[in-house]
């Protein structure tokens, strides 16, 4: 099934419909793993098994669909996850749970007659060893963004984007947990409490957001808040993600009121983009280094709602370096209003770390 461009002129029209498929059949898979750990209460003793699992069955779908719904592509992505673990002694099992969730997920489904075999998906996830670059077209993958949340039974989003000549112009965001009611009144497309949005957005054609199932797609955008006092923050739900004693100082520097809203991966994103939150602000300890499967698809969502990502520096992130993100510690998006008052605050609050 591919769908008809929902913007007219839409240059990205095919890989939209391709990418939305794929992040939907994916989250059916995650949501399908979440259930029955939370069922048989693996989250309290968690060992990293069952969301190995579903991180990397996530991967082989996103890959197959892409595949099957644009056979002419010259098929390159970036994906978080590698096969090395899977081919040690003693992973037989974890990649026949692998195999039979793929496969089960595909039957479910219905669009497509095959089977894989453990050295499918074994040699599927592998195909994510690309470097992407600055030239041509590359998928940036990330599986299962937010996995700590994934295991807790929180927030986690299935993040893909699409990077053509250096440039990200399209991303889709799956977040299974996340309402579609927005909790901003003026961009509520929702009045019931269905769970699970998918966010998409192609360069120049707008961002939209439309239920996980399945429903009429509504532009979203960020919102109009000028004034530092009347905004919200998000920030990682965990701690050792960002450092939460700057977020803090550059909040008490703009005036912020509210408590900062904790939530775990690009469904950030997603939320500042239909104007739940105003700032979301991220700053990692100093050697860690950003990957671009974090960002791809979360920041062309809120860029194309209107909004703005920046690194500490004021610069637009750039996603041609490779699998890394080149860029200054920090990581702001918000409104155009408020983007260069956090921006100070940030550079002061970095400034005066000790
Ligand atoms: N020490 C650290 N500092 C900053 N980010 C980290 C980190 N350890 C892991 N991460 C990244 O933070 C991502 C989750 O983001 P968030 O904090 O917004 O929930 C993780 O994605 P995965 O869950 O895909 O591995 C991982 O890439
Ligand atoms: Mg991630
Ligand atoms: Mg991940
Ligand atoms: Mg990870």
């Amino acid at each position: 099934m591919s769908e008809a461009p929902d913007v007219a002129g839409n240059p990205y029209a095919a890989e939209l419909a391709a990418a939305k498929k794929a992040v939907a059949l994916a989250a059916r898979l995650c949501q399908r793993v979440q259930r029955s750990m939370l069922q048989s209460d693996i989250q309290s003793k968690a060992d990293r098994t069952p969301v190995t699992v579903a991180d990397y069955g996530s991967q082989v779908l996103v890959s197959l669909v892409l595949k099957k719904e644009l056979p002419s592509y010259s098929f390159s992505i970036v994906a978080e996850e590698d096969s090395k673990d899977l081919r040690k002694d003693g992973a037989q099992e974890i990649l026949e749970h692998i195999t039979t969730l793929v496969n089960e997920t595909i039957v479910n489904d219905g669009s497509y007659n095959m089977s894989l075999s453990k050295e499918d998906v074994l040699a599927t996830i592998d195909g994510g060893k690309s470097d992407g670059g600055p030239s041509g077209r590359h998928w940036i993958l990330d599986p299962i963004d937010g996995t700590k949340g994934f295991i807790r039974g929180d927030q986690y989003a299935v993040a893909l984007g699409l990077l053509d000549e250096g440039k990200v112009v399209l991303g889709v965001l799956g977040c299974p947990n996340l309402p579609l009611k927005s909790t901003n009144k003026q961009n509520d497309v929702s009045s019931g409490d269905q769970l699970g949005s998918l966010f998409f957005a192609t360069i120049g054609c707008g961002a939209k957001v439309e239920a996980l199932e399945g429903s009429e797609p509504q532009k979203i955008s960020v919102c109009s808040i000028s004034n530092p006092v009347d905004a919200s923050f998000f920030e990682s739900f965990e701690a050792a993600h960002s450092k939460r004693d700057l977020t803090s100082s550059i909040a008490e520097k703009l005036g912020v009121q509210a408590p900062p809203v904790r939530m775990d991966s690009q469904a950030k994103y997603g939320s500042l983009a239909r104007g739940d939150g105003a700032i979301f602000v991220r700053i990692p300890n100093k050697d860690y280094i950003e990957t671009v499967w974090d960002h791809a698809a979360g920041s062309i969502v809120v860029t194309e709602a209107g909004g703005m990502v920046k690194d500490a520096s004021g610069n637009d992130l750039d996603f041609s370096k490779g699998r890394y993100l080149n860029r200054d510690r920090g990581i702001i998006a918000t409104n155009k209003y408020l983007m260069p008052l956090v921006l100070k605050a940030l550079q002061e609050a970095i400034k005066e770390e000790h």
